[in-house]
Order: structure tokens, then C-alpha cells, then sequence
């Protein structure tokens, strides 16, 4: 249901971030997107929502080619691919529930938008979200009074209040402790699956992905190396995607978390 066929980025600098992209999603997969620093994550993931314009190629997000739109309808279309930033993104003055009615900003007219007056369902459904990722009682707080986990958690709201039918998602742990990066993680992972939404991640700690998605893509120079599942990452391939290092420590962190985890259950 997205689909990138042929995507290219060349930036004005002649950096070609992206060399002929073919990718498709269906409805309801998460993958992570790995590769080294300038591999091209972040362009890729931000040339699906047109934040950075392809050089050519095409991105499709069902029966709508996302590469053509006019700048209206691109606006339109952005309402069904939610954002998810390392750094938050929150606006930090306003409350938690403001900053999770922000994500309906693109439902509501402009003087309803300039005034913030949101339509009782969306006030409903922000309580719902806020309930299920455990920050009801956070309500009214403001922003900035949160820790980053918590942050994370108002950012995964707010996009998911768009209704989106795409999860766009930029490196959602990295500025987060190894514990609560593995708890937005598994929040991110189990929202999708609840809501049968596709997303994109783009993730460095290798060993976080495999553990929680299905399906990962690795990126080098601008081009997909690698895509298959997270127990296909054995240390040649981690090599062809990232250069030489020692894997097996990687490795082995993955299969003692999964100890933990069987030992827990
Ligand atoms: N605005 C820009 N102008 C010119 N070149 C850019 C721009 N943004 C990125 N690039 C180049 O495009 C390539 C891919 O960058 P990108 O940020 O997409 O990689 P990345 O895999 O997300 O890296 P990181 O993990 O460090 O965030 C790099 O060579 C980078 O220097």
C-alpha cells in the first residue's frame, strides 16, 4: 500500500542520498530502516511525505502517486502519514492535550485552527490516546515538565490522532535511555498493530529492531542492500551494510534479550 518505485535524491550539493529506491510496504508492516550515518534514512523518509522533494521516482500511498500532487492536495495527503521525530517536535508551552490536538490541525478550518477550538470527538479521542499510552493523568501538563520518554509518547498521539494510514518515524529512541527506548519501541509496534498501520522506522541500534519488527532494510550509499528479516542480519551482511566491526557482540546482545524475555514470561 506505499510503494517507492525508483526513488532518487540527488541534493543541489550533487550528494546522491538515493539511487533508484523500489520498496513496498503492505497495509500493517513495521520495518526498520538501517544503515550508517548518510546512508540516506532520513531523505528516504522524507521524501515519502514530499518534506524533501525526489529528484524522480515515484511514491505511491495506495491509489494516490504522492510525487504528483499539487501543493493543496499534498497538504491534504499528509493527513494520512503520521510523523514521528527523535527530537519530539512538542511545542513546549502548550499542554500535553494541546500538543496532541495539534495532530488535528489539518482537519480543522483555519479561524478553528487559530483559536485551537477542536471538535468534542477529537478532544475524546485525544483522552483515548493519552489513556492508552499512559499519560491520561498528564493532561494538563505542559510540555515541557515531561521526560523525553514521555515526550515520545505525547509525539506517538499526536500523530496517531491524524488517523494516519502510514507511520513515518525518525530515529524515535535516540535521544532516550536503553530502557525507555525499548518501551517506545514495543509502544510504537503495538499501536501498529492494533491499528493495522504501516510504518517506517528509521533506527541505528540494530539490536532494537531486531527486536521488535518483522522485516528490515538496510540502506548504504543511497541504495537497499539488504531486506529480509531481522534473524537474516547475520555479521556478513551487517558488514555489507555498515563496513567492517565486530558483530557477534550485536548479535549476542540480541539473543540475551531474548533469554531475558522468555525468563520474564
Ligand atoms: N540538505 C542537504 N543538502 C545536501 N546534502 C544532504 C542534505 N541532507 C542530506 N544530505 C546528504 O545526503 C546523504 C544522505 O543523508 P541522510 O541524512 O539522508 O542520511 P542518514 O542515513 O539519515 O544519516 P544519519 O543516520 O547520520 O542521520 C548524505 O551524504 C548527506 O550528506
Amino acid at each position: 500500500m506505499l510503494r517507492l518505485d525508483k526513488l532518487v535524491k540527488t541534493y543541489k550539493t550533487g550528494d546522491q542520498a538515493l539511487k533508484a529506491v523500489e520498496l513496498d510496504i503492505p497495509n500493517g508492516q513495521v520495518l526498520a530502516l538501517i544503515g550508517p550515518s548518510g546512508a540516506g534514512k532520513s531523505t528516504l523518509i522524507r521524501c515519502i511525505n514530499r518534506l524533501v522533494e525526489p529528484t524522480s521516482g515515484e511514491v505511491w500511498l495506495g491509489d494516490t502517486e504522492l510525487t504528483r500532487l499539487s501543493p493543496s492536495r499534498l497538504r491534504r495527503e499528509r493527513r494520512r502519514m503520521g510523523m514521528i521525530f527523535q527530537e519530539y517536535a512538542l511545542v513546549e508551552r502548550l499542554t500535553v492535550m494541546e500538543n496532541v490536538l495539534s495532530g488535528r490541525l489539518g482537519y480543522v478550518g483555519f479561524w478553528q485552527s487559530l483559536t485551537r477550538r477542536f471538535p468534542q470527538k477529537d478532544v475524546d479521542e485525544a483522552f483515548r490516546l493519552l489513556d492508552r499510552v499512559g499519560l491520561l493523568h498528564m493532561a494538563d501538563k505542559r510540555a515541557d515538565e515531561l521526560s523525553g520518554g514521555q515526550r515520545q509518547r505525547v509525539g506517538i498521539c499526536r500523530a496517531l490522532i491524524q488517523d494516519p494510514a502510514v507511520l513515518l518515524v525518525d530515529e524515535p529512541t535516540a535521544s532516550l535511555d536503553p530502557k525507555t527506548s525499548r518501551q517506545i519501541m514495543r509502544l510504537i509496534c503495538e499501536l501498529c498493530a492494533e491499528r493495522g498501520l504501516a510504518a517506517i522506522i528509521n533506527i541505528h541500534d540494530v539490536a532494537l529492531a531486531q527486536m521488535f519488527v518483522q522485516r528490515v532494510i538496510g540502506l548504504r550509499l543511497g541504495a537497499v542492500v539488504y531486506d529480509g528479516p531481522p534473524d537474516g542480519l547475520t555479521p556478513d551482511k551487517l558488514t555489507e551494510i555498515y563496513g567492517e566491526e565486530d558483530w557477534e557482540a550485536t548479535i549476542d546482545k540480541v539473543d540475551d534479550e531474548d533469554e531475558e524475555a522468555e525468563a520474564i514470561a
